[in-house]
């Protein structure tokens, strides 16, 4: 079973206006309330592509019941421990540019944290465990560690895509795959990123330190995928960009839904991109058929260590 893992949930209140103007009253015609956050994303889009998987995590109030309902209407397995708080509102304003304010995650206690601990340990060699998402301050690294390290003695592949200082503590874990974008990777490191050739770099050191699998993905610009035998960039597919939230998170699911029927790294990349990408270009998440179409313009490049050095 692949079983996504989100502590900070959200719903996105997703809205599109012509002008947003900052300091008025803006009156938009159009908004939606999608289920959000990194791992129950990743499961909505599993669920999409065909792939089962089951969303853990916290959530709670008016807002947890209506993500775990909205998911479950849609076909998605959903393993909720209940917050006494409620689970945060994230506003996603699509104008010109897009602006984003995302809450605070949720305040979690010993024997909630517990539980979740709990479901890890129950899980089988050959699962999947993908943890998503903002992880709150409040909460220990030390935390995560222990469940990476339970994954680990049980031979279940540990997926991270997080930022901040909870990567950074993380990586340490040495996970299946990790997927920053170029500004968490540069986070990383403590360094601006500037170009492909120096996120090659980079995320190499990443994989000599044990990581599997390392994509750095560049929006509009496609992706890296550096794994111990192979350097590839991807180009992104051309397309009317609607709404970008969401599309990392896609690129993990394909990833995830290729890799796990054909274990080829390469394959599952170039999947994911057409994932990511598929999302980028529509309201709402990406539907299968959206992103095998765009398949074929993902095109790869092998990139060499003279590409790198030179
Ligand atoms: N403007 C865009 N045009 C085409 N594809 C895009 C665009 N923005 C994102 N994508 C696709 O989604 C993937 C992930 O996007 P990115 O913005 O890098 O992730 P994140 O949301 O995690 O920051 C990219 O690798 C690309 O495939
Ligand atoms: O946990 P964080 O870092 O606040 O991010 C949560 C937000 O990220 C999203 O999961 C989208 O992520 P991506 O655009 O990186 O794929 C939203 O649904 C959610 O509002």
């Amino acid at each position: 079973m692949i079983y996504t893992c989100t502590i900070t949930p959200s719903i996105d209140y997703t809205t599109y206006l012509p002008k947003f103007k900052t300091g008025k009253l803006n009156r938009t015609a159009e908004v939606h309330y999608y289920p959000g956050g990194k791992g129950i994303n990743v499961s909505r889009v599993l669920n999409r592509l065909g792939t089962a998987s089951k969303a853990l995590g916290f959530a709670g109030g008016f807002t947890g019941n209506y993500i775990e309902e909205f998911l479950n209407n849609e076909g998605v397995s959903t393993d909720f421990i209940e917050t006494s708080g409620i689970t945060r509102i994230n506003v996603k304003i699509k104008s010109e540019e897009e602006t984003e304010l995302n809450g605070p995650g949720p305040v979690l206690q010993e024997e909630q944290l517990d539980k979740l601990a709990q479901k890890v340990r129950s899980f089988e060699t050959g699962d999947w465990f993908v943890l998503a998402g903002s992880l709150p301050a409040s909460v220990p690294p030390a935390y995560f560690l222990e469940l990476a390290a339970i994954c680990q003695s049980k031979g279940v592949r540990f997926v991270l895509d997080t930022s901040g200082p909870a990567l950074k503590e993380l990586v340490g874990a040495k996970p299946f795959l990790i997927k920053p974008n170029e500004h968490e990777l540069g986070e990383l490191f403590g360094v601006e990123i500037t170009g492909k050739q120096q996120a090659v770099s980079y995320a190499s050191k990443l994989v000599r330190s044990g990581i599997e699998n390392v994509i750095v993905s560049m929006g509009g610009e496609g992706a890296l995928l550096v794994t111990a035998n192979e350097t590839v960039a991807a180009e992104a597919p051309k397309g009317q960009v609607v709404n970008t939230v969401g599309s990392g998170d896609s690129l993990v699911s394909g990833f995830i839904a290729s890799y796990a029927a054909q274990a080829d790294a390469v394959k599952a990349f170039q999947y994911g991109v057409a994932c990511g990408s598929a999302t980028a270009f529509r309201s709402d998440l990406c539907e299968k058929q959206d992103a095998e179409a765009l398949l074929s313009q993902v095109v790869l490049h092998p990139i060499t260590e003279e590409d790198v050095t030179t």
